[in-house]
Parts: structure tokens; C-alpha cells; sequence
């Protein structure tokens, strides 16, 4: 089994004259987690929204288990086992957490089937379970127009793992989440993601988490990877300080 479980060769997207990836090649490694940091933008959620079949690239191609998926349409991607959570979750606000992951679990198995009804209250279990796994039992009831941003990031993020993905990719999975919530927020996430063996790519502002939870980071600038490599080497780098760093600082002051 290779290595490589996601393979991005000389994506090409311009809107216009600018130019959102402009020759993106990456491999994302079985197992990590990989976080993708740069200023607003450079082309990260362009990556993603290519990569889940959002956006076609004009040029380039994308090959997840060895195989093309490029400009395939996002519910086929979902099939092939890649789900995403997007900046701003996507819950069904007037329906509880519980329900919002039961129609998760209900989308991966056909909702339309006539074995639907059967069905019905071995995705209320599962979803109870999923919901354990996140830490949100107590909120289980709760609908989602009342949670705060860390644990509707989290219920988001679960519908996405409901679908039973290899790869997930997470558009700024602690943005709006309160300081003293994030770290919890990531370790509940890296603790559920490790443990059901999912590779995640994350696009993240905060410093601190990349450096805690990230295996690689990679370095957005312009439409292109600046740089890729263990956080440790990647954010000493005098160059990505000045340029994304002091960005970023200078943002959350
Ligand atoms: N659908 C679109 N139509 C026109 N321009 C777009 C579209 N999507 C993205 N862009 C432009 O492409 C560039 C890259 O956008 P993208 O959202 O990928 O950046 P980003 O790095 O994710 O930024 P941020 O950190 O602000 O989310 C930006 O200049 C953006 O305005």
C-alpha cells in the first residue's frame, strides 16, 4: 500500500487575473495530519474546494489511492471516502445535534432506501456513539442554533467523520472558537480522527495549534506551497515569519 493517499500534480486555477493555485503539487501521507497555513487569500480554500470536487482546476490533476478524481462531482469524492467540514458549519440549526448526525449517518447509507425506517434506529445508536467520541453527549439534545462555536465546530466535524472518511479536510476547524476552548476543541478532534485512523489536512491561523497537532505543515503563498515540511523546521523559517506569521500575529492583535 502506498504511502501517499492523496497526490495533487500542477493544479492550475485562476479566477480572472488572479491566480488561486498557480502549479499546487502536494502529497498528503497516509495517517498524517497535515496543516496548511498562509495569509487570506493565498489559495487555501481553493486546495480544498478542488480536492472535494467544489471547484474543477483548469490544469492538474489530483489522485486519491491511486486514483484520478479530479473535477469529479463532491458526492462521488464523499463515496471515494474524502469529507470536509467548511469555515462556517454547515448544521441544520432548527434540529439537535443528535438528529444532525443521524441525517449524517442517514446521507452515507441512502436515506431514500426503502429499508430506511429499519434502519432508523441503528443510526440514532451510532450517532449516540459518535457523539461520545466528541465529548457532546450533554448536548446531544440541544438544537444547534443554541451552541457555542467550539462545540458546533465539534458537531460539524462529526457529521463530516459520520461519513465514515480516510481523508478529511477542515477549513479553519478552530476559527471563531473561543482562546481558552481551542486546545480542548483540537485535542478532542486529534483524539477521534487518530483513533479512527483518518488523515486530516487542515487549513489553520493559529500558530499554536499548527505547532501542537500538525506532522507537516505546508505554506500557502500566492497559489503556490512556499514551503512544507515538520512544524518545527517550517515556522523557524525567518522567511515564513516575516511573511505569514507576522501576518497572522498582526491579524489576531
Ligand atoms: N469563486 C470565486 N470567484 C472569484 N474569485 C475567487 C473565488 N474563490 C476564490 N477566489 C479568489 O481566489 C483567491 C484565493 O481565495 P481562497 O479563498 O482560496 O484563499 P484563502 O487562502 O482560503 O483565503 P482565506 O484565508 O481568506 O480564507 C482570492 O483572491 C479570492 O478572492
Amino acid at each position: 500500500m502506498s504511502d501517499v493517499l492523496l497526490s495533487a500534480q500542477g493544479l492550475r486555477l485562476a479566477f480572472g487575473g488572479v491566480k488561486a493555485a498557480d502549479g499546487i503539487d502536494l502529497d498528503v501521507r497516509r495517517g498524517e495530519f497535515l496543516a496548511i497555513i498562509g495569509p487570506n487569500g493565498a489559495g487555501k480554500t481553493t486546495f480544498i474546494n478542488m480536492t472535494t470536487g467544489y471547484l474543477r482546476p483548469q490544469a492538474g490533476i489530483i489522485t486519491y489511492e491511486g486514483q484520478a478524481i479530479t473535477g469529479m462531482a463532491p458526492r462521488r469524492i464523499v463515496a471515494r471516502g474524502i469529507a470536509r467540514s467548511f469555515q462556517l458549519p454547515q448544521l441544520f440549526t432548527e434540529h439537535t445535534v443528535l438528529e444532525n448526525v443521524a441525517l449524517a449517518i442517514a446521507a452515507r447509507e441512502g436515506p431514500w432506501s426503502p429499508l430506511a425506517p429499519l434502519l432508523r434506529p441503528r443510526w440514532r445508536e451510532e450517532a449516540v456513539d459518535l457523539l461520545e467520541r466528541f465529548g457532546l453527549t450533554s448536548i446531544a439534545g440541544a438544537r444547534a442554533d443554541a451552541l457555542n462555536e467550539g462545540a458546533r465546530k465539534l458537531a460539524d466535524i462529526a457529521m463530516a467523520v459520520a461519513l465514515k472518511p480516510r481523508l478529511l479536510l477542515m477549513d479553519e476547524p478552530t476559527s471563531g472558537v473561543a482562546a481558552n476552548e481551542k486546545m480542548e476543541v483540537v485535542e478532542t478532534l486529534a483524539r477521534v480522527l487518530r483513533a479512527a485512523q483518518v488523515t486530516a489536512v487542515f487549513v489553520e491561523h493559529d500558530m499554536d495549534v499548527v505547532e501542537r497537532f500538525a506532522d507537516r505543515v505546508a505554506v500557502w503563498s500566492q497559489g503556490r506551497i512556499a514551503a512544507l515540511g515538520p512544524p518545527a523546521e517550517v515556522l523557524s523559517d525567518p522567511q515564513v515569519q516575516r511573511d505569514v506569521i507576522g501576518i497572522e500575529r498582526h491579524a489576531a492583535a
